[in-house]
């Protein structure tokens, strides 16, 4: 195993050993508390740009379920078409997996998907120095001396005149991930298992059906959420980030979550504008979505100091003594303070106060930071599909 060192932007370096695909990589370096789950945080599109640390020590140990594809596109298993995380940092990488639907080592798939993995970091260590100082960038660098280079990255970059170790840019902060993880044509799903793509930019006709029809804005989607609509018996119609779907005939609208920062998604908002011009369109909002539909009623959002990674963030319905586990991945936040006088919080962190979700006080539009479709875990929060689908 090649030596590597990952190196914070505040100059803390953990030595650790490669695991995965060897290149070197920059982006900001988070922590998810975790237990297990990592098949689906690697492919949540969520994390581009983000060098993600799993502070559970054990990681690797059940393998990596298969990549099967649906008949309508959708992967069976993983949360997007690939992994999105720069990289993944753990402290005890588990070479031997045992699991009913495993197929290949958290090794091997990251080294298919040229996804860097370091294993035998203090991840505790690590874990306070962010918590302490907040989220910083930081950087994977492969040590000269250990040999086992690998063979395809060298040629790739003898090809491409690249220096060997040159780095990508680190900037985390202002770069709108959104656009490059957002799909780049209209998809459109039926409940029956069954989907058509077109062109955003050719005149799109949705053909008739019984389903109620949801226009999916794809800021970086999370697959389960698509499921989690489409086994509520309603079509999905899912649109690019910056599309216009105010011209289409649909039921409601829906936000999705995404990576990086909500105030680079104006298009987005400008949309969600428009679409509020209808007071009885159903509106529901996941993660960005609830950062966006804020946005569009006026909000203002902040960045938090290392963020809200894990299945077991205690949130509290407002106005009630109903609390639920839930699970996240935001590292920004609403500020309850800014919300305008026709909206209200509808969720609070238990933890740190911050908002979970957001309600107009008469019209059918809500949303949550946390995550209701957790793919993985925990689902206690499922039910605000029910509640969203009830209002179409
Ligand atoms: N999962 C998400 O949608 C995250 C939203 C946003 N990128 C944040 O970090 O706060």
């Amino acid at each position: 195993m090649r030596n590597v060192t990952l190196i914070l932007d505040d100059g803390s370096r953990f030595c650790g050993k490669s695991f995965g695909y060897e290149k070197p990589v920059a982006g900001e370096v988070v922590f998810n508390t975790a237990m297990s789950g990592y098949p689906e945080s690697l492919t949540d599109p969520s994390y581009a740009g983000q060098l993600m640390t799993l502070t559970y020590p054990l990681a690797g140990n059940y393998g990596v379920p298969p990549f099967t594809i649906e008949p309508n596109g959708l992967p069976t298993f993983m949360e997007s078409e690939h992994i999105h995380a720069e990289a993944v940092i753990v402290s005890d990488y588990s070479e031997n997996y045992s699991h009913w639907n495993a197929v290949e080592s958290l090794g091997d798939w990251l080294k298919r998907e040229q996804v860097p993995g370091i294993t035998g970091i203090d991840t505790r260590e690590l874990t306070k120095v962010l918590r302490e100082h907040g989220v910083m960038m930081g950087r994977i660098e492969f040590n000269e001396e250990s040999g086992g280079r690998n063979e395809e990255l060298r040629m790739k970059n003898e090809e491409s005149g690249r220096k060997d170790e040159e780095l990508p840019a680190a900037v985390y902060e202002g770069v709108n991930y959104v656009d490059r993880v957002s799909c780049k044509e209209i998809i459109h799903y039926l409940p029956d298992g069954t989907s058509t793509r077109s062109a955003a930019h050719s005149s799109f006709l949705i053909p008739h059906s019984s389903f109620k029809k949801v226009v999916l804005v794809d800021c970086g989607v999370k697959t389960n959420i698509i499921r989690c609509l489409l086994k509520r018996d309603v079509e999905v119609i899912r649109v690019p980030w910056n599309y216009d779907f105010n011209g289409l005939e649909f039921d409601g609208l829906f936000i999705s979550n995404g990576p990086g920062d909500p105030d680079t998604c104006d298009a987005a908002v400008q949309n969600i504008r428009k679409a509020m011009q209808n007071e009885k369109l159903p509106i529901f909002g996941i993660c960005m979505g609830n950062q966006l539909l804020s946005k569009a009623g006026g909000a203002k959002i902040y960045k938090l100091k290392y963020g809200h990674r894990s299945h077991n963030q205690p949130v509290r319905m407002v106005g009630t003594e109903r609390c639920f586990i839930t699970s996240q991945n935001h590292g920004y936040a609403v500020d309850n303070n800014t919300l305008g006088e026709d909206w209200e919080p509808l969720f609070i962190n238990m933890n740190d106060g911050s908002n979970e979700g957001i309600r107009h006080k008469r019209n059918p539009w809500f949303s949550a930071q946390f995550h209701p479709e957790a793919a993985s875990g925990p689902t206690d929060t499922e039910f605000l599909f029910d509640e969203f689908v009830k209002l179409l």
